[in-house]
């Protein structure tokens, strides 16, 4: 992997930023400093810089001697850093810490997880959206700006990660020290690397007594290829050693690059719906500078706006300034009315300069990646949720919805999103702040099909499939899977990898008997409930990472499931070839469990075209239509059965089944 072979990127990228001299800019004074207070001394600490010979650490230390004789330009004196680590390494616990000792938010009025701010975040210990926070900092008598800019922790969000990533110069690798390097740990420093971040190497949780700081530090030299021979040591949850990370971050994070003469430029690396104030925007200005009641314009989406106000974040509170300069980190209130036209990656230019001034790069439209329907339970409640749907969606530009009709669900809607993280969180939200009851179909992917004419398209659900006839290829999307499972587990994992068409590429030992295994695998198969499937093979220790890497042309057909000759449309699929037998017997066993005995006989069919693949048949129950003829004649007799025979006839004719939607959901939930 690139992370391995090339180890030194980071450095080297981070040890190019040079800091010049830069006109003056207002500094926030430090809490402690207005309320006269002494600010408590941070603890000594020997950063990172050995002597060695290694070109890794020269350039480490070039750069920390560079931001140790700071100019006298406040842009010298300002580090823009993100924190990153796998899920549950204790990020959010050390973003408070920090904003608790530089006195930023005060003990009592931190709420627990403040930078983790909404409810279900909160309760499901995940971050999801980002949020930013600017600490005042004195060292050695001067003053610093430290900005966080934190960063959603999965990899549904690995857009939004690189984009706030692209406003930083370093990142703090946080790593669990009693659970060692993890598949989001290498996710995350991937993208670190990518945006030339010096990386400081923090090892958290050692108050643990099972804490191991010096296996995972080889272990992160190992794998990852960050030297750590000077990591810093840290409990966040006791702020033991955290004083010392703020030294770091001040003496190896470089200082911003500056371009003060230049056209203004901001990167908006995160935005969200405020009740009142409309569409904020976070940025970080690039180049240039900007003032309230400045005209700005969006360069990607072309949408102008005034500038009502500008300012920076202190403690999850808003704090109005007049101008932002080179460097800093803000917000802009524009009166904008979504989220859609301020997009995280955009470049905030002044309007008027669209002809000077290029657009900074790396933006792409967000692309749902994962489909389902939502339907909901009590048909009446459709105009409920389209309102609900509207209403987030004016706070996340990567939803996407469209009504649909289903004949066993009803009225609901087709919906697009980032991927399954992204939609369980939707689906919770509908759920709990609309109140809503719903249905969720099976997740699904997009395809690209190439026409016979020439002709290309996308489609998301089986049933928009157009006849095989005219298609010359579907392509499916392909990601590249990390998995890192314990040795004893591996057989087991590996097993489910083939299972679902995985790849293999290459295999790594870790330390304490656990391995990291590399798959190129479709997107299709890890949504069908890989995690769960690989939590309960590796006894719940697997964790696992992927990213979309292309989309390649498989031998992919449309599986449809017939119910006495009528198709049933929600429960069409892509399936690949090779495995078509198994959905298809599993879909057929499944119905003929799920659907009462009626009175006629229930015939099922999974078929690919015209061909029958696997079938069942559910016996009818013969309804006793001689039970009220007492001794009568024969004749009598064989009339009614003979009625009955024909009206089962008929029934059978129109494919009248009574198929509950249990069933359905039941082979949506099972395949
Ligand atoms: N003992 C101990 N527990 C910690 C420490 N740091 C964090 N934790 C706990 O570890 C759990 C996860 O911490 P979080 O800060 O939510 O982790 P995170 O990396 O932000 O997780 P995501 O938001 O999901 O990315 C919480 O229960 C914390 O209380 C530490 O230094 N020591």
């Amino acid at each position: 992997m690139e992370m391995r072979s090339a180890p030194s990127t980071a450095r080297m990228g981070a040890s190019t930023r040079t800091p010049n001299s830069a006109p003056c800019l207002s500094f926030v004074e430090p809490r402690h400093a207005r309320q006269g207070t002494a600010w408590p001394r941070l603890a000594p600490v020997a950063v990172a810089f050995s002597l060695a010979v290694d070109g890794r650490l020269r350039s480490r230390a070039r750069c920390a001697r560079r931001a140790l004789e700071p100019g006298n330009s406040p842009e010298d004196r300002i580090r823009n850093f993100s924190i990153i680590a796998h899920i549950d390494h204790g990020k959010s616990t050390l973003a408070d810490r920090l904003l608790e000792i530089t006195g930023t938010v005060t003990k009592e009025d931190m709420k627990q997880q403040l930078l983790d701010s909404m409810d279900i975040e909160r309760e499901r210990g995940i971050t999801i959206k980002l949020n930013t926070a600017r600490m005042n900092v004195e060292e050695d008598g001067k003053d610093y700006v430290l900005n966080l800019i934190d960063t959603p922790g999965h990899v549904d969000f690995t857009y939004e990660v690189s984009r706030s990533l692209a406003a930083c110069e370093g990142a703090l690798l946080v790593v669990d020290a009693t659970q060692g390097v993890q598949a989001q740990t290498l996710a995350n420093v991937t993208l670190a690397m990518e945006a030339d971040l010096e990386i400081v190497p923090v090892l958290n949780k050692c108050d643990l007594p099972s804490a191991d700081p010096d296996r995972v530090c080889q272990e992160i030299e190992d794998v990852v290829g960050i030297d750590c021979s000077n990591a810093l040591q840290c409990s966040a949850k006791t702020g033991e050693g955290v004083p010392a990370i703020i030294k770091s971050i001040i003496d190896a994070v470089p200082a911003p690059t500056k371009s003060e003469d230049q056209k203004m430029r901001l990167l908006v690396f995160d935005s969200f719906y405020d009740n009142y104030r409309g569409v904020i925007a976070m940025f970080r200005v690039v180049d240039g500078s900007i003032s309230k009641g400045q005209k700005i314009r969006f360069k990607n989406s072309g949408k102008e706006f005034l500038v009502e106000e500008i300012g920076i974040m202190i403690g999850g509170a808003r704090r109005p300034v007049q101008k932002l300069a080179v460097g800093e980190v803000g917000y802009v209130c524009a009166n904008i009315k979504t989220v859609g036209d301020a997009r995280v990656g955009d470049t905030i230019i002044e309007a008027g300069t669209e002809d000077e001034v290029e657009a900074l790069p790396g933006y792409t439209e967000a692309t749902p990646m994962v489909f389902c329907g939502l339907f909901p339970s009590e048909s009446g409640d459709f105009d409920a949720m389209r309102s609900a749907f509207e209403k987030l969606s004016l706070n996340d530009a990567a939803l996407f919805f469209q009504p649909e009709n289903s004949v066993a669900l009803g009225l609901g809607f087709r919906c697009g999103f980032l991927g399954v993280l992204h939609m369980e969180v939707v689906k919770e939200r509908l759920e709990r702040e609309y109140d809503l009851d719903l249905i969720v179909t099976a997740p699904s992917v997009e395809y690209q099909l190439l026409m016979k004419d020439g002709t290309e398209t996308t489609i998301q659900f089986a049933n928009m499939l157009p006849p095989p006839i005219d298609i010359a290829e579907i392509r499916e999307p392909y990601c590249l899977l990390e998995m890192i499972v314990p040795e004893e587990h591996m057989g087991p994992c590996m097993e489910l990898a083939v299972q679902r068409r995985g790849i293999y590429r290459t295999t790594s030992f870790l330390t304490q008997g656990r391995a990291l295994l590399e798959y190129e695998m479709p997107m299709a198969e890890m949504i069908r409930d890989f995690f769960a499937e690989l939590k309960s093979r590796s006894r719940g220790y697997a964790s696992m990472d992927y990213r979309i890497i292309d989309f390649r042309a498989n031998d992919l057909v449309k599986l449809e499931v017939d119910i006495n000759k009528t198709t049933a449309n929600p429960l069409a699929q892509i399936v690949h070839r090779s495995r078509v037998t198994e959905f298809a017997k599993k879909i057929t066993k499944i119905l003929r469990d799920e659907i009462p005995a009626q009175q006629i006989k229930v015939i099922i069919q999974a078929r690919i075209g015209t061909h029958i693949v696997s079938s069942a048949n559910i016996k009818a129950v013969r309804k006793d239509v001689l039970a009220k003829c007492y001794g009568g004649d024969i004749t009598r007799k064989k009339k009614l059965l003979q009625k009955q025979a024909a009206g089962k006839k008929r029934m059978q004719a129109i494919g009248k089944v009574n198929v509950p939607s249990e069933a359905i959901l039941a082979v949506i939930k099972q395949t």
